[in-house]
């Protein structure tokens, strides 16, 4: 298929990472948060009138969330800072590119079924082999017609036919949560509602489902979480939305490690006092590595020494946080282990064998677990940091820089997966123009 224009725009540059010669004294203003902006998206476009997305965030996945959604009926507008939502009538044919993007790649074909027509799927050549089998064969089981050509992966082709009687699915979500968040975001019209049962091994990143829960609420869909791994959305319309979207707090997440790892104070304005992002654990995580943080009405407010101390901590709810955590653990004075990230071999990369390989070819020590990553703190040397189209990686690498003369990030465009302008971004935040 033809790239869209929103795949095209990575360049593959190495940026020399700034070092900090001094303590920060910094405001970073952070866009919109990635997950909310495409559940609202997503559920704008089912409702039954139009809605208004404040402030959403426009970066790679989003603009290819919007393009999907556009190419199967949907308008999506700018107006200024604001997208303006008016759905139609879904119908392909449609091609849909997901990039990279666990959420295009889960959320849309749910949306593809209640299309009438056909609509395909393809990403990136690294989309191809994260987990998607889940999905297809849950769609399969509520009666929809999938072409994958027996891989369960992309590429693959819905022959939606505009109506889905819906009913109970069981599905093993331990690889994603977004298997259950795409899911539950279309089930409100499925003729029948939706349950969604998950049996397996623990689920990662609950705080993401919770999340799409609570977007549902919002849109006025009733469901029923009561019970643990099980999920019951009753048939009903959707409401249209007018939000606004909070920023994203795991792309904030590497701003204010920056205080902690370089000394000195970062605040981000408009940081919620109540959120269901998962990356708001980057706020108990700073404090236990030494961080002075504290939440008021302004926003969030990281201050450090440039002492960071090590620390054993589970990240199976927030495994975004991941690469920033760990290139925060690699500058500390005393080792940490990182717990319960097996899943995150699936994500944009193989992240813990990008960490362990990337940290090892700068001096470091770092050993991957069958769940995680030791991390055990030693000098290290300046060194192109390869980021494996992973926008988390390069954001590490940045951190890393902070305290290392001479890291060199490999292709640091990949950071417009979720953030657009992070060189611009960084270099602000040390003062530089
Ligand atoms: O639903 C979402 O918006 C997300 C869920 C999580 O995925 P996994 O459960 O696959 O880790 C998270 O890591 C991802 O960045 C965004
Ligand atoms: C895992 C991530 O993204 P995705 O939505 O593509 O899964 C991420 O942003 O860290």
């Amino acid at each position: 298929m033809p790239p869209h224009p929103a795949s095209t725009a990575t360049l593959d540059a190495d940026w020399p990472a700034p070092y900090a010669d001094g303590p920060l004294d910094a405001t970073v203003a952070v866009p919109g948060s990635k997950s909310l902006t495409n559940r609202y998206l997503v559920l704008a476009a089912l409702a039954g009138d139009e809605s208004l997305l404040r402030r959403p965030l426009r970066s790679r996945d989003t603009l290819l969330m919007a393009a999907a959604l556009r190419s199967v009926g949907t308008d999506v507008t700018d107006v200024g800072d604001d997208w303006l939502v008016r759905p139609g009538a879904l119908h392909g044919p449609a091609e849909i590119d997901c990039g990279l993007a666990g959420t295009v790649m889960r959320f849309m074909p749910p949306v593809a079924a209640l299309a009438q027509g056909q609509v395909s799927f393809d990403g990136d050549e690294h989309a191809r082999v994260r987990p998607m089998g889940p999905v297809l064969q849950a769609l399969r089981t509520l009666g929809v017609q999938i072409e994958d050509g027996g891989t369960s992966s992309l590429p693959f082709t819905v022959h939606g036919t505009g109506r889905v009687a819906g009913g109970k699915i069981v599905m093993d979500a331990s690889a994603s949560s977004q298997f259950v968040s795409a899911l539950l975001l279309v089930g409100a019209r499925f003729d029948q509602g939706l349950t969604v049962v998950h049996e397996g091994k623990p689920l990662p990143s609950q705080p993401h489902i919770d999340m799409t829960v609570e977007a549902l609420r919002d849109s006025g869909v009733v469901v029923d979480d009561g019970d643990a791994n099980t999920w019951v959305v009753e048939p009903s319309e959707i409401h249209s939305l007018d939000v606004e979207v909070e920023p994203d707090l795991s792309n904030a997440a590497p701003f204010v490690a920056a205080a902690l790892v370089a000394g000195g104070t970062v605040r981000v304005p408009a940081w919620p006092q109540f959120t269901t992002q998962a990356g708001d654990a980057i706020r108990d995580i700073l404090d236990a590595m030494g961080a002075d943080v504290s939440l008021g009405r302004d926003g969030l407010t990281v201050s450090g020494t440039g002492e960071v101390n090590g620390l054993d901590v589970d990240l199976h709810d927030v495994g975004e946080l991941t690469p920033v955590v760990a290139a925060v653990a690699a500058l500390a004075t005393s080792s940490s282990q990182l717990r319960g990230i097996a899943h995150l071999r699936g994500h944009e990369t193989d992240r813990l064998a990008a960490i362990r390989t990337e940290l090892t070819r700068l001096g470091g020590d770092c050993d991957e677990t069958e769940d995680g990553l030791i991390i055990r703190p030693r000098p290290l040397h300046g060194e192109l940091v390869r980021t494996y189209g992973d926008h988390r990686m390069a954001m590490a690498a940045a951190v890393l820089g902070l305290r290392v003369p001479g890291i060199v990030i490999e292709n640091v465009a990949t950071t417009g997966k979720t953030l657009p302008d992070f060189t611009g971004r960084w270099s602000a935040l040390l003062g530089r123009a």
